[in-house]
């Protein structure tokens, strides 16, 4: 709740206006009906006076217009300020993003996070953008007029709202019996869309590998449990619900009969039995409006939460030094990392020396990725240091830490952009000479320069006219042309063809060149040349070396090479594949920060 008043203070000056407004065109709205009532004072009188009924036509007609003025009003400073709350807050959490680890970004899917910034956001223009004011105008009708009809009659203003206990106590039972049932009802969205999201996605997969009823079925199941949820929730909602609406229209049964009663002793006259019938019965509606409020806002509570999740999720500290430091070596000591309760990595202690290669292997779980992903700070472990030259890396200040690093790992992401403005994400100053000398070095220069506006040319949706290969070299051309001293790589898994391969391998080999290199393994045949080889097996470093001597002692080294020279998949599946002739990287996609 907080920070919907934190957004609507904001924009306090606009909001107000939009609600004075609403409240003075509902005020206005009663014209009519004040003017039926005195148009019966004239008419039933003993000497209507022409020029009087005249007058409230004009009156009335001024009041409309007046409404109509406060309504456009009302609307468009309400709209302005919603819209304009809207983007603030996708800045804020657009900016948040850019500053929470990137491990935690890695936990949401992308549906999520476009949820929580599309849809999450979004309802807060409904509330902001048109029920704020609605229900200022319900308020201010439903006291406004219930004030002119108890000084007018008070029992006929009794008459008037006697069906409000009713209508209120079956409120009160549909939000006490609901709080469960939306809260399942919300999760079962959730799941259901997810749901669509990952068949959409995987029906490249689905079609390749004809599992269509199996896919489907997983949907079916979301849809029908929505299904239920919705139908279970209808169904106890239901006779509250009508009980409610036909509450609220029951005012009639109350005030004719009074009214009637009333009108023949003479207490009221004809004209305020009208304007009871008219504005007693009418004014329960706006019951609805303020209750349509109410449920609004508990779906953007909801919604609100989870903005929270992210603009509430803890920062990694950044420190103040900016300088680079005189040597470039990575240095676990004792870190531990968990996944929640999950332990992952237990007392890692590693120094990658400065220019050297040091390669990651371990079976498949072992922790390898979570380490290489520690040294570029997607997280920060929970026990122990990494350092850079011997200085913590969250002593560095977050920019002097990005420009010491350049990571290659599996997931190439690509702008919507030229390939020029792809290449420059690492180094915006680059020159145009200096990122076709990456792109060369690359192996990638010759690919772009077929492409129809050469380095011009504008990606499709996430690269998506580009091959895998082609992909991996353009990330490895942002890494060369970033020239960070440090590269961490994550080796992927998929096979590319040989061409490709050489390729990736030379433009791996420029890239790593003269660097601190930390490299995730897949293929052994990549590291026999590394300078060292830290072997990970469930989560702890079991011993740290060269490939020979790895070869004549640890057991867990041992049975990775053997399973890997193996002409059959030993059971180990990152280390499975045909060895190569020639030792190199062969990393497979990449993403450079
Ligand atoms: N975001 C996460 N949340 C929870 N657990 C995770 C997360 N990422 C990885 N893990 C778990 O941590 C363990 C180590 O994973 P990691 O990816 O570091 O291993 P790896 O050695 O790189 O494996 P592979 O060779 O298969 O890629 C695994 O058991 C994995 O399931």
């Amino acid at each position: 709740m907080a920070i919907l008043f934190d957004l609507i203070r904001q924009r306090a000056a606009l909001l107000s206006l939009a609600m004075l407004a609403s409240a003075g065109a509902a005020v206005l709205g009663l014209a009519p009906l004040l003017a039926i009532y005195t148009l019966a004072l004239e008419i039933m009188g003993d000497a209507p006076d022409r020029q009087a009924i005249h007058a409230v036509v004009f009156w009335t007609a001024l009041a409309m217009g007046g409404r109509w003025l406060l309504l456009f009003l009302s609307n468009n400073w309400s709209h302005m300020a919603a819209y304009a709350l809207l983007f603030d807050l996708r800045l804020r959490i657009a900016d948040r993003l850019t500053q929470l680890p990137l491990g935690f970004i890695l936990t949401w899917s992308s549906g999520d996070l476009k949820r929580v910034l599309q849809e999450d956001v979004e309802r807060l223009e409904m509330v902001l953008g048109h029920t704020l004011t609605d229900v200022v105008a319900a308020v201010t009708l439903l006291i406004g007029a219930g004030i002119v009809l108890v000084w007018m009659d008070p029992i006929m203003a009794a008459a008037a709202f006697a069906p409000l206990p009713v209508a209120i106590g079956l409120q009160a039972m549909l939000w006490r019996g609901s709080h469960d049932t939306v809260e399942a009802y919300t999760q079962a969205a959730g799941r259901m869309n997810a749901a669509i999201v990952e068949f959409i996605r995987a029906i490249p997969v689905i079609k390749t590998f004809g599992r269509g009823q199996t896919s489907m079925g997983h949907l079916k199941r979301t849809i029908d449990d929505y299904q239920g949820i919705v139908v279970a929730f209808s169904s106890a909602m239901v006779p509250a619900w009508v009980g409610f609406m036909v509450a609220l229209g029951s005012g009639l049964l109350f005030v004719l009969p009074i009214g009637g009663w009333r009108l023949l002793s003479g207490a009221i006259d004809g004209p305020t039995f009208i304007l009871f019938l008219l504005l007693g019965v009418g004014l329960m509606q706006s019951l609805v409006q303020i209750i349509t409020f109410g449920n609004h806002m508990r779906t953007t509570l909801a919604s609100i939460e989870r903005v929270r999740g992210i603009l509430d999720a803890p920062t990694l500290a950044g420190g103040a030094i900016t300088t680079p430091p005189a040597s470039l070596d990575v240095s676990f000591s004792h870190v531990s990392f968990s996944y929640g309760e999950k332990k992952v990595l237990d007392d890692i202690t590693l120094t990658c020396p400065p220019g050297a290669r040091t390669a990651i292997v371990g079976p498949s779980g072992a922790g390898k990725t979570t380490l290489a992903h520690l040294a570029a700070r997607f997280w920060d472990p929970q026990q122990g240091a990494i350092s850079i030259g011997g200085v913590p890396l969250s002593d560095y200040a977050p920019e002097t830490l990005v420009r010491l690093t350049a990571s290659v790992f599996q997931d190439v992401f690509l702008f919507h952009d030229t390939i020029l403005a792809n290449l420059r994400v690492g180094a915006p100053d680059a020159t145009r000479e200096q990122v076709i000398a990456a792109a060369r070095e690359a192996q990638i220069h010759d690919f772009i320069m077929t492409l129809p506006d050469g380095y011009d040319t504008v990606l499709g949706d996430r690269g998506a006219r580009l091959s895998g290969g082609e992909k991996q070299r353009l990330s490895i051309a942002r890494a060369i042309l970033k020239d960070a001293p440090i590269v961490i790589l994550d080796e992927a898994t998929a096979f590319a063809d040989p061409v490709n391969e050489r390729r990736i391998r030379t433009a791996l080999e420029r890239l790593c060149r003269d660097k601190t290199v930390i490299t995730i393994a897949h293929r052994l045949s990549t590291i026999q040349d590394a300078d060292q080889i830290a072997v990970l097996d469930d989560g702890r470093l079991v011993d740290v070396g060269r490939h020979d001597i790895l070869l004549t002692h640890c057991a867990v080294y041992q049975r990775l090479w053997s399973a890997y020279t193996s002409p059959w998949d030993g059971g180990n599946g990152s280390a499975a594949h045909p060895p190569h002739s020639q030792p190199g990287f062969a990393a497979r996609q990449g993403e450079v920060r």
